[in-house]
């Protein structure tokens, strides 16, 4: 639950029905079934249902199927969910049904404009989104884990039963989430600033790189990497996430175009007076609005240091390395590694709390790895 919150959240009994087993949706049935619960699969794609059965994501469940789960949940694409969600609470009259699409506020309208649902059959629907995800699709990039300390947002309507709201939050907590909770109104203006836009950024940013000659992406560095790793994702399902958010996706634009406007003028004469204390104000900016993401699980943001260590690209060094860290007791608290193209060798980098960082440094030194300062 978000921290402060007394709430003591149940867990879910099962069994439940996934309905879109991509990425989103084989990862949660994988996750459920790893805590031992019934898990039923169903997807249009014969394909992707098949994967999600072949990976232990559950077993399958068509259509008239004799199967009475306490959850369904819906992971298809923003489009078809409100059909789907429509369906389904027609379909199990006892389960609560959620869906985790990206957008709540159009699905939300769709439903309540159903003429097919009742008050009754609505107080069963609640809205929910994993703030997790990957930028590939499909069941094969499936991972139980997932959801582990990512938000959960449960986003109730008014009609929603309290019981529904428990069992979509049970299900967050149960996939070892931070469940939280907003309407969808403030669910999507939200998104819209801290995920749909750095899309739309990471995308327009890879898109300039179309033409760039080969030569000059050969020295591509972490920079790059790190902000258009999301450029990659699927853009059929993000045609329909920013369409269906676009008036709280527009005002963002146009904030970023007045900066850019002033980025260019700056540019455009760098010696005028006031250029280089204009430029200063828009990276201090940045440096503050980046300083403002919270850390792991919701914490507040924290500096880490870095210590850099070239390890031998043989098989059991990243091991030998982690074991060696491990026993000197120092918790890791984020790791990665940079491979450098034609070289034998790799950078890992390991970051500690700062307090720690020397005493890294000299036990890795002792025991001769070469650390970099
Ligand atoms: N990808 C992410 O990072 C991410 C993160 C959080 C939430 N989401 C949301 O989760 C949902 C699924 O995204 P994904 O990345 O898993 O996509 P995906 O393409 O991997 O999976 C979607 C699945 O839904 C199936 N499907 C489509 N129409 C269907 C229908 N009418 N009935 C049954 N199955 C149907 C497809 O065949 C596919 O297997 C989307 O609504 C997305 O907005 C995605
Ligand atoms: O990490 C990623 O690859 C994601 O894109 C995940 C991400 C995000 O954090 O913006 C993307 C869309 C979803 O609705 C939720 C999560």
């Amino acid at each position: 639950m978000t921290s402060g919150s007394p709430e003591q959240l149940t867990y879910l009994s099962g069994p439940v029905l996934v309905i879109g087993t991509g990425l989103l949706g084989a990862s949660a049935a994988l996750g459920l079934r790893a805590l031992g619960l019934s898990v039923g699969l169903r997807d249009a794609s014969p394909t992707a249902q098949r994967v999600a059965v072949d990976l232990g994501a559950g077993v399958a469940v068509p259509p008239g199927a004799a199967f009475a789960p306490e959850l369904v949940i819906v992971a298809t694409p923003p489009d078809v969910a409100a059909a789907v969600v429509s369906g389904a609470l027609r379909e199990f009259p006892q389960a609560t049904v959620i869906d985790i699409a990206s957008v709540k506020a159009s699905i939300l309208r769709a439903l309540l404009a159903d003429e097919a649902l009742g008050e009754t059959e609505l107080s069963r629907y609640v809205g929910a989104h994993p703030m997790a995800g990957r930028e590939r699709s499909g069941p094969v990039a499936a991972r139980g884990e997932l959801f582990y300390s990512a938000p959960w947002i449960v986003v109730p309507h008014a009609g929603s039963s309290a019981a529904a709201v428990r069992v979509a939050k049970a299900a967050g907590a149960d996939l070892g989430a931070s469940v939280t909770q907003m309407d969808a109104e403030e669910h999507d203006r939200s998104v819209a600033l801290i995920s749909h836009f750095p899309q739309v950024a990471s995308s327009l940013l890879a898109s300039r790189l179309l033409d760039a000659p080969g030569a000059a992406l050969a020295l591509a560095g972490n920079g790059l990497r790190d902000t258009t790793r999301i450029a990659a994702s699927d853009p059929a399902l993000w045609i329909q996430i920013l369409s269906h958010n676009a008036p709280a996706i527009v005002p963002i634009l146009h904030g970023l175009r007045e900066d850019l406007d002033r980025l260019i003028g700056t540019l455009e004469a760098p010696e005028a007076a006031g250029a280089a204390l204009d430029l200063a104000q828009l990276l201090s900016e940045g440096n503050q609005g980046q300083a403002r993401i919270p850390g792991k699980h919701g914490a507040p943001p924290q500096s880490f240091a870095t210590v850099g260590v070239i390890v031998d690209d043989k098989p059991g060094q990243i091991a030998r390395l982690l074991s060696d860290i491990g026993e000197a007791g120092i918790n890791i608290e984020d790791l990665r590694m940079e491979h450098s193209a034609g070289y034998q060798v790799g950078l890992v980098e390991i970051q500690v709390i700062p307090g720690r960082r020397d005493e890294l440094e000299g036990t890795l030194s002792a025991l001769n790895w070469k650390v970099v300062q």
